[in-house]
């Protein structure tokens, strides 16, 4: 049976720590979506072109490919600011469907994390978890994460940042950020890495059982 986890939230909030974790427990390939609208930006940077470009950025979605993806310039603090606005434009959300499609529909199943997997990409997964956590807690890891990055951090900055995203991706009318109604709230605003993945394995192990009874 496929089983397909679809692991959905705020920025920063742990999805892709929880998402890897899951994705190793249960030898299952795992899909960082918001590399996707990370890449789409870098094209465009890349290429020197405004990023309210439709058509170029349709262009750069649909090139993209999975193995080319150089990681460590996409998670700076730039590109996750130029990736929600590449989220908000219909059009490259269209783009890049299939690509996320094709990956979860593999025999065995898949982990996908992103904004809108649970409500549009797989509305079907075994299980859906909605992972969450307060502004300030969410900000305070990023700092961190980037900090250890080589980044300059200013943490009052990367609060904004992420109230600011927050804001575009709940509030843009193609798949807004919101939690599926089957998905299953997770807030590790007061779980370290261990209780918060102990906690979405017990969500996880739920999902499968039900979907095998
Ligand atoms: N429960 C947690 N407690 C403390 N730090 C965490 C926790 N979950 C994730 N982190 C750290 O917070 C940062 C952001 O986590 P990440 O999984 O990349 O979030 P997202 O994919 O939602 O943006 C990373 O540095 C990660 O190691
Ligand atoms: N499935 C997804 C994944 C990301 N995104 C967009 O891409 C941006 C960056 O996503 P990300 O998951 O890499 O960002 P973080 O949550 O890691 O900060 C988000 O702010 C969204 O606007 C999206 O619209 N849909």
């Amino acid at each position: 049976m496929s089983f397909v986890i679809a692991i959905d939230g705020p920025a920063a909030s742990g999805k892709g720590t929880l998402a890897r974790r899951l994705a190793a427990h249960y030898g299952l390939p795992h899909l960082d979506t918001g590399l996707l609208y990370r890449a789409t930006a870098c094209a465009l940077m890349d290429e020197g072109l405004p990023l309210d470009d439709v058509e170029a950025a349709v262009e750069a979605a649909r090139g993209l490919s999975l193995i080319d993806f150089d990681e460590a310039r996409l998670r700076g603090r730039e590109m996750g600011e130029a990736a929600s606005l590449m989220g908000a434009m219909p059009a490259v959300r269209a783009a890049l469907i299939d690509l996320q499609r094709n990956f979860a529909s593999r025999p065995e199943g898949a982990v996908l994390d992103g904004r809108d997997i649970g409500t549009v990409i797989c509305p079907n997964a075994t299980v859906k978890v909605f992972v969450t956590a307060s502004p300030e807690t969410r900000a305070q890891r990023r700092a961190l994460e980037l900090a250890s990055r080589g980044e300059e951090v200013d943490y009052a900055a990367i609060l904004e940042d992420v109230k600011r995203r927050d804001a575009r991706d709940s509030e843009r009318s193609a798949a807004p950020l919101k939690p599926a109604a089957d998905a299953v709230l997770l807030d590790t605003s007061e779980l370290d890495r261990e209780q918060a993945f102990a906690a979405a394995l017990a969500i996880a192990e739920g999902g499968r059982m039900k979907a095998r009874a």
